[in-house]
């Protein structure tokens, strides 16, 4: 058997190059505009993206940190943002769920294409309430809740699949209301938030607010981009 390439193309590089990056008028970020706690700029700034119409504003990259010290990333949904700091929901049995187990600590990217706008969040993770979890896990859908009675999250698949779905969908149809224990819905507590804002015709912006240790006092710092 003749050995197929295993891309298509060689010109990734050109092609890639050509693609434009933060097109448009962009207008950075001032130190005028820094509120004293950065939770408030997080929620100006995704405010400003779903105004705008921006496409799953609250699609966020999540990277947790597992027992062994591998890294993994993936991309979930924010589901609240409150004075505490952002809200994600997940199993914990899902290796996500473990990697927090182990390490409590993330770190959490939202990226507005269409603003040229990038928040790094990182800091603790907890999940301190079993009823905004169950909530969460109310407001699901059906299909969703269904899976998750299962709780295999990035299991293999196998052929048992179709008749533990059934189970849990009979479980579902006796009991609507009831909720998955696995199902987490976790806080990601900030201790450090960058923002960066795409600048058009300068050098583009990056702030950092960092707590200080002791109390709710935030430090703001401009860094090179
Ligand atoms: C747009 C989008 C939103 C997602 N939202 C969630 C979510 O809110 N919670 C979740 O557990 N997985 C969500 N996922 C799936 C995750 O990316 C991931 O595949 C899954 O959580 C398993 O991750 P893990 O194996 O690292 O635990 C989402 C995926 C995409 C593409």
């Amino acid at each position: 058997m003749p050995d197929d390439p295993i891309l298509l193309r060689d010109d990734w590089r050109a092609r890639l190059r050509a693609v434009p990056v933060l097109s448009g008028e962009m207008a950075g970020l001032s130190e005028s505009e820094l509120p004293r706690h950065p939770l408030s700029l997080v929620e100006r700034w995704l405010d400003d993206a779903i105004a705008a119409g921006v496409t799953q504003p609250h699609v966020a990259a999540l990277a947790t940190v597992g027992a062994s010290g591998a890294v993994s990333a993936r991309m979930l949904i924010v589901k609240d943002l409150t004075a505490e700091g952002v809200w994600f929901s997940s199993s914990r049995n899902s290796p996500k769920g473990r990697d927090l187990a182990a390490h409590p600590q993330a770190a959490l990217t939202l990226y507005w294409r269409e603003a040229g706008r990038q928040i790094r969040v990182t800091g603790e993770v907890s999940s301190p309430s079993e009823e905004v979890s169950a909530a969460d896990f109310r407001e699901r859908s059906v299909v969703a809740r269904r899976e998750m009675l299962v709780d295999r999250q990035s299991s293999p698949r196998d052929d048992a699949a179709q008749t533990e779905l059934a189970r849990a969908q009979r479980r579902l149809d006796a009991d609507p209301d009831l909720v998955a224990p696995a199902w987490a819905a976790y806080l990601l507590a900030p201790v450090r938030i960058e923002f960066w804002a795409a600048a058009t015709g300068r050098a583009h912006d990056r702030i950092v607010a960092e707590r200080r240790t002791v109390g709710d006092e935030w430090m703001w710092q401009r860094l090179w981009t």
